[in-house]
């Protein structure tokens, strides 16, 4: 800008400086009044001029006090002026904020510009030549009496110049001011920048805040947004996995399917031949019916047949049992069975043959046995070789049945199993051994002391068969209760030989009158359902007997021992029973001779026991009208199986060795008392 512009500038900021008065900003620190504007007169020194910085010299403010500047001048300046400021006002306000050669930002004039601008403002108002300034304006005019210039062209007033250098001052002062001036408007201008900046600032700041918040709400929408993306994002992957899951399944269910198509192509295949199969057995079945049907009423009429067969087999049964009772009856109640035993080992150890010399058995009669006494043992020399009835020196002898030392226990039981059919029957039997002592009576009945299948004796086989009978017989209705007791007669007292203590205990015996049956007081009386249980008392049995030695037998007994087992049957088709009782007692001759005391004593009882018994029987055969039997305990145990009710089967057992010859022919004799006896006909006990 030009020093008249300038100027101009100044004037017009003046009358706007008056018009709207502003503080200004350029104010000596600690003047506190305004500096006032030009045109509007001049202040004096002190009241807002700022005072000269140090170095300065003082202004001469007397000089210029209430002096205005020339109005024409300024005015002139001024109306030549307006358009082009008016044009150039934005100009202006531009060099204002930052004119040419001032610093920028700091609306000071650079060094240089300022000096610059002084000169111009000497040019644009330099007096005629002669005449000195008047007013501001002239007074900055360089005097004529300056000096010579200072360094940077300026020439320097003469010390003395003091007017001069005043009006230099003034120059200076006015040129500040003016400049103030600009700089006020330009303040003001700025300011109202300023505001409008401000006020567009606070838009902006609204704006902004509004930008934030959207920029928030953005924020938490992005965040929301992000936050959905990130569960999206997880539920994709779970839905990724879920789907290569659900493809990895359909994979296998793929597989499966192809598995289960193939498999149900074979069980297609298979059902339609099981179809077949079965439509086959179906109709198999119906034929099967059919038949079943047939067969059925084939079943109802071979009953019918069954049940007509088993009457009549039930009929027969009976027939049987009454001829097989005939049969006994014919035979005779009382029956006979002689037995030699055969020689021991140790009884022909000292080298002699194991023939038996003195007692010969004829050959196809297997009822007679002959006795013969020889003479030294010369079997050539007998002294009754030609005799053979009593009192010659051979005796015959006819029993039911004579059995040699050949036979065996099976031949012997053969013999006497249909006296044991008949105690099934319901008839009381009495089987016993009969013979001197060592004779085989223990053998023939039990068996040994270890017997095995074929030497196990008469008891044994007996049980065998009423068990087995038992059981066949169930079949026709028969069902039977059987019990055993076995007692020993010693010394003419009872003794019970099932007793597991071995305590001694009175026994009675008494004839029950309601039945005629022979009861024992306490004598133990054992069930028996099989073979085994009986076998049990028998070996107990045998452990309870008394066993003596003697001089006749190294195992002798001196005693008879009765083995009794009762039998109870019922028969629910024909309503039939029967009770047998069959007593099988062992009975021992004893030799008298060789026994003394106590021995002599046993000897007697057991002999008086047999002499008894073949009183007995004689006046049984006799029909006498008192039978003795109460005279020894074995009689009266016998009672009821020797009478004319049961069925007797006598063994008598005979010893082959020669030096028991007598005893042997006592009991021969003996023995044929009894099978000659005819003691009645036997009845069936119901
Ligand atoms: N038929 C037989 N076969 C083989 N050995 C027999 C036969 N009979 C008896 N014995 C044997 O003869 C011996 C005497 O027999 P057992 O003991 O049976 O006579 P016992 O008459 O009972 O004598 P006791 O009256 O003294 O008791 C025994 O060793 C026995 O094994």
């Amino acid at each position: 800008m030009n020093t008249e512009n300038r100027v101009l500038t100044d004037a017009t900021a003046s009358s706007q400086q008056r018009s709207i008065p502003r503080p200004s900003r350029l104010r000596p620190p600690g003047s506190g009044s305004r500096i006032k504007p030009p045109g509007s007169g001049m202040r004096p020194p002190g009241t807002g001029i700022k005072p000269p910085s140090a170095g300065e010299r003082p202004p001469i403010y007397g000089l210029v006090k209430g002096k205005p500047q020339s109005a024409g001048i300024k005015r002139s300046v001024s109306t030549s002026c307006l358009a082009e400021n008016r044009s150039n006002d934005s100009h202006k306000r531009q060099r204002v904020g930052s004119p040419p050669g001032t610093k920028h930002g700091t609306g000071r004039p650079a060094p240089q510009t300022r000096h610059t601008s002084m000169k111009a403002t000497v040019r644009a108002t330099a007096p005629t030549a002669g005449k000195p300034p008047s007013g501001r304006l002239a007074s900055t005019a360089p005097p004529a009496n300056m000096g010579p210039s200072a360094p940077g062209g300026k020439s320097k007033r003469a010390a003395w110049d003091l007017k001069g250098r005043l009006l230099d001052m003034e120059a200076v002062l006015n040129a500040n001011t003016s400049r103030l001036v600009v700089l006020e408007s330009t303040n003001i201008q700025l300011e109202g920048t300023v505001k409008e900046k401000e006020i567009v600032s606070t838009e902006i700041s609204l704006e902004a805040e509004g930008l934030r918040k959207k920029l928030k709400k953005a924020e938490t929408e992005l965040e929301s947004i992000q936050h959905n993306y990130k569960s999206l994002q997880h539920k994709f992957h779970t839905s990724e996995e879920e789907r290569e899951s659900a493809q990895a399944q359909a994979t296998s269910l793929r597989s499966s399917v192809t598995q289960l198509t193939a498999a149900q192509a074979g069980i297609s295949v298979e059902l339609q031949a099981t179809k077949m199969g079965f439509e086959q057995k179906v109709s198999e079945s119906q034929k099967l019916q059919a038949e079943i049907a047939e067969l059925r009423k084939l079943l109802a009429e071979r009953e019918a047949t069954v049940r007509a067969g088993e009457q009549k087999i039930r009929e027969d049964e009976a027939v049987r049992r009454a001829l097989h009772n005939t049969i006994q009856e014919l035979k005779g109640n009382i029956r006979v069975i002689c037995r030699v035993r055969p020689l021991l080992p140790f009884e022909n150890s000292n080298g002699e043959d194991s023939e038996i010399h003195h007692i010969n058995f004829p050959r196809g009669d297997a009822t007679k046995l002959e006795l013969e006494k020889l003479i030294d043992g010369n079997p050539n020399e007998s002294t009754m070789s030609t005799a053979s009835t009593r009192g010659g020196g051979k005796y015959q002898f006819l029993f039911d049945k004579v059995f040699t030392p050949a036979s065996s226990q099976q031949e012997v039981f053969d013999e006497i199993s249909q006296l044991v059919q008949s105690a099934l029957d319901g008839y009381n039997v009495c089987i016993f051994a009969y013979g001197q002592t060592g004779s085989g009576k223990t053998y023939t009945m039990e068996g040994p002391d270890h017997p095995d299948d074929t030497s196990v004796g008469m008891i044994p086989r007996a049980v065998m068969q009423v068990f087995r009978s038992a059981k066949a017989l169930q079949d026709k209705g028969w069902q039977y209760d059987m019990s055993a007791s076995f007692m020993e007669i010693y010394n003419e007292s009872l003794r019970d030989l099932l007793s597991a203590d071995g305590k001694e205990q009175k026994h009675d015996i008494r004839l029950k009158k309601a039945d005629n049956d022979v009861e024992v007081s306490n004598m133990i009386v054992v069930n028996v359902a099989g073979e085994a249980e009986v076998y049990k008392l028998l070996k107990m049995a045998s452990r309870n007997r008394v066993v003596a030695a003697t001089n006749c037998n190294e195992r002798s007994s001196r005693s008879h021992s009765v083995f009794r087992m009762r039998l109870i049957g019922k028969n629910s088709l024909t309503d039939e029973s029967c009770n047998g009782v069959p007593p099988w007692p062992q009975l021992r001759r004893l030799k008298e001779s060789g026994s003394e005391g106590k021995r002599l004593e046993e000897t007697k009882n057991i002999n008086k026991s047999l002499s008894t018994l073949g009183q007995v029987i004689l006046a049984l055969a006799n029909k006498d009208t008192h039978v003795p039997y109460r005279n020894s305990k074995l009689t009266f145990l016998l009672q009821n199986s020797l009478g004319g009710n049961s069925k007797t089967l006598m063994f008598v057992n005979v010893s082959p060795k020669e030096e028991h010859f007598n005893e042997t022919l006592n009991s021969l004799r003996f023995a044929t008392k009894v099978n000659n006896c005819n003691i009645g006909t036997a009845r069936k006990k119901v």
